[in-house]
């Protein structure tokens, strides 16, 4: 089976204007991610992942290399590459329902087709009652569920996750966490998950992948072999624990990493 999305050779260098210092951020990655696979990305802080997915969104063209996404390169933004970001990037002046259905409208979706597109999604991700609430009248983790939402109604083939959890005290992530493996019994796209927590990597991932110290490159890239529909529960499974010694021991080729 092809690959929905490839990066063929990705290399990214940010050039500072004044210092006209360079930073070489991706070194000639290559990494292919099957339609409806679930893919998380670890590795050592300034390594290299959100660029990874910058990247795959078309924020931010690699510098030499490419980005395929469904036999095309990816030379922008686009709807069907959704991006959730650590801090809960909504509209504060639009209320939970509003942010949601702004996807849907901006593509040509009728009024009363987006409301109930919305008034679905907001309920898969446990936010029904407070359709009509504003993001500062919400929890943080109550915020970071209508990003997930927003990104869900607009139906991506690829979502592209930016330590979606980070920000959250550890009782909200690990409610998160197991709403998003709910979440992903209905949704099958394929998703990019970058997080600087194994255990929430080899919890959600079909496959975790593990970037070197910055320039970033692929120095494991494992599948994770438990079946679904998973629960907390298999991080006591020997399964779960052999794959967790092998990401660590990756890991352990760069050094600021949170696992
Ligand atoms: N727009 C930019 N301009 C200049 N340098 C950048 C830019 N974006 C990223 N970088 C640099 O590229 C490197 C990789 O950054 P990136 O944010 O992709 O790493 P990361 O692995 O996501 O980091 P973290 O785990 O800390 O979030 C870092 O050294 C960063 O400072």
């Amino acid at each position: 089976m092809s690959d929905l999305v490839r990066f063929d050779g990705v290399s990214k260098e940010f050039a500072d204007s004044r210092s006209k210092k360079v930073t070489k951020a991706l070194d000639r990655l290559d990494l292919g991610i099957a339609e409806s696979q679930f893919v998380c990305v670890v590795g050592p802080s300034g390594c290299g992942k959100s660029t990874l997915l910058s990247a795959a969104a078309g924020i931010e063209p690699p510098t030499t290399g490419k980005v395929w996404f469904d036999g095309e390169v990816v030379t922008g933004p686009h709807h069907s590459r959704g991006m959730v970001f650590q801090d809960g990037a909504v509209f504060p002046w639009l209320t939970a329902l509003e942010n949601v259905c702004y996807g849907p409208l901006v593509r040509g979706m009728g009024k009363k087709e987006a409301n109930a597109k919305a008034r679905e999604v907001l309920e898969a991700v446990g936010l029904s009652g407070f359709e009509n609430h504003y993001p500062r009248q919400l929890s943080g983790g109550m915020r970071q569920r209508v990003a997930i939402a927003r990104s869900l109604a607009n139906e991506p083939r690829l979502l592209l996750m930016d330590e979606p959890f980070g920000a959250l005290d550890a009782q909200t992530r690990l409610t998160l966490q197991d709403l998003l493996l709910r979440v992903r019994e209905s949704y099958r796209g394929t998703v990019l998950f970058v997080t600087h927590d194994v255990d929430e990597a080899i919890l959600l991932g079909d496959r975790v992948v593990v970037l070197s110290k910055r320039p970033g490159r692929v120095v494991l890239d494992i599948i994770v072999d438990l079946p679904r529909p998973r629960t907390s529960e298999v991080e006591m499974e020997e399964t779960f624990l052999t794959i967790k010694r092998r990401v660590r021991e990756a890991l352990r080729g760069g050094v600021e990493v949170d696992a």
